[in-house]
């Protein structure tokens, strides 16, 4: 189906992934299937082991699935592409460079044909969104862990991908810095209207970012056990978002999911 801007409704559609290491042997997830809308931010959460990370991969391209498609905007990928940003849990910065040539060399890739000017531009730009345009002329190793990844995310949203990957981004980060950093992140997308897929490991952080939440049962043959629509309003803060009505309601439930629900087996006929 499309919509008015001759798009498909859905910007990313995940049909029936499943990923087997060795032949024969049970796939680490079968049936993987969900959609993201333009603009949402959809989390999935689930024990170790159950195969986030090779989903992301996945749609990253950098891994190919067993069987299953993914498309963009109506597209099958076929392998990594500059429609989509990726953010790690280790931020993957060029430490020979600064922090201004690291997110400059990503717009350069985005846009190659672009005047010297308007890639410092557009570099001070995003940086000035992490906070990070005084920190500009230093070198990876003279940053933070919560710098760096923050360096990471302004070089992921530089290149205004359609969709943008995080694997656990906040991961190795203190509460403190996580906690800033997360209030960044809302802001920019609610900024830029970016279109995000992300695993953490992180209850309240899933809350606090994701319209919509992917719950895996435990591996091998994980799936998609259940999704969970975040019932809190789109604009989420989190000084305020634990006095929220369903708050509690929804972190018991996720809560009682991940302890109660580890072995769900997969049903027969789905
Ligand atoms: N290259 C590989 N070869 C064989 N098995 C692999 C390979 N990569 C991952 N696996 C297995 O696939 C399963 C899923 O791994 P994956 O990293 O995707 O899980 P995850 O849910 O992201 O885990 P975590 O939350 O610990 O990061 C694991 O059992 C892992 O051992």
């Amino acid at each position: 189906m499309q919509n008015e801007l001759n798009k498909p409704d859905h910007l990313v559609v995940v049909n029936s992934l499943e990923k087997r290491y060795t032949k024969g042997g049970a796939p680490v997830f079968s049936d993987i299937s969900f959609s993201i809308d333009h603009g949402e931010i959809v989390c999935m959460i689930g024990h170790s082991g159950c195969g986030k990370s090779t989903i992301l991969n996945i749609l990253a391209g950098l891994e190919s699935a067993s069987s299953g498609q993914v498309s963009i905007n109506g597209h099958t990928i076929r392998g990594p592409g500059l429609d989509r940003g990726v953010v790690f849990q280790g931020h993957a910065l060029m430490p020979w460079l600064t922090v201004e040539q690291n997110v400059a060399m990503a717009i350069r890739a985005r846009h190659p044909g672009m005047q010297r000017g308007d890639v410092k531009n557009m570099t001070e730009h995003y940086l000035g969104l992490v906070s990070l345009k005084e920190a500009m002329h230093k070198r990876p190793s003279e940053l933070s862990g919560g710098m760096r990844q923050r360096v990471g995310i302004a070089r992921a949203f530089s290149t205004t991908p359609e969709l943008l990957l995080m694997d656990e981004p906040f991961g190795a980060l203190d509460a403190l810095t996580r906690g800033v950093i997360q209030d960044e992140l809302l802001n920019i997308c609610a900024q830029t209207h970016q279109t995000v897929f992300m695993i953490t490991h992180d209850i309240d952080e899933a809350i606090l970012l994701a319209d919509r939440l992917l719950l895996m049962s435990s591996g091998p043959n994980a799936h998609i056990a259940e999704v969970v629509q975040n019932p809190l309003p789109k604009e989420r803060s989190r000084a305020e978002i634990h006095h929220k009505k369903g708050y509690s309601d929804l972190r018991n439930h996720i809560m009682d999911f991940l302890v109660q629900k580890l072995n769900l087996k997969k049903p027969e006929n789905n």
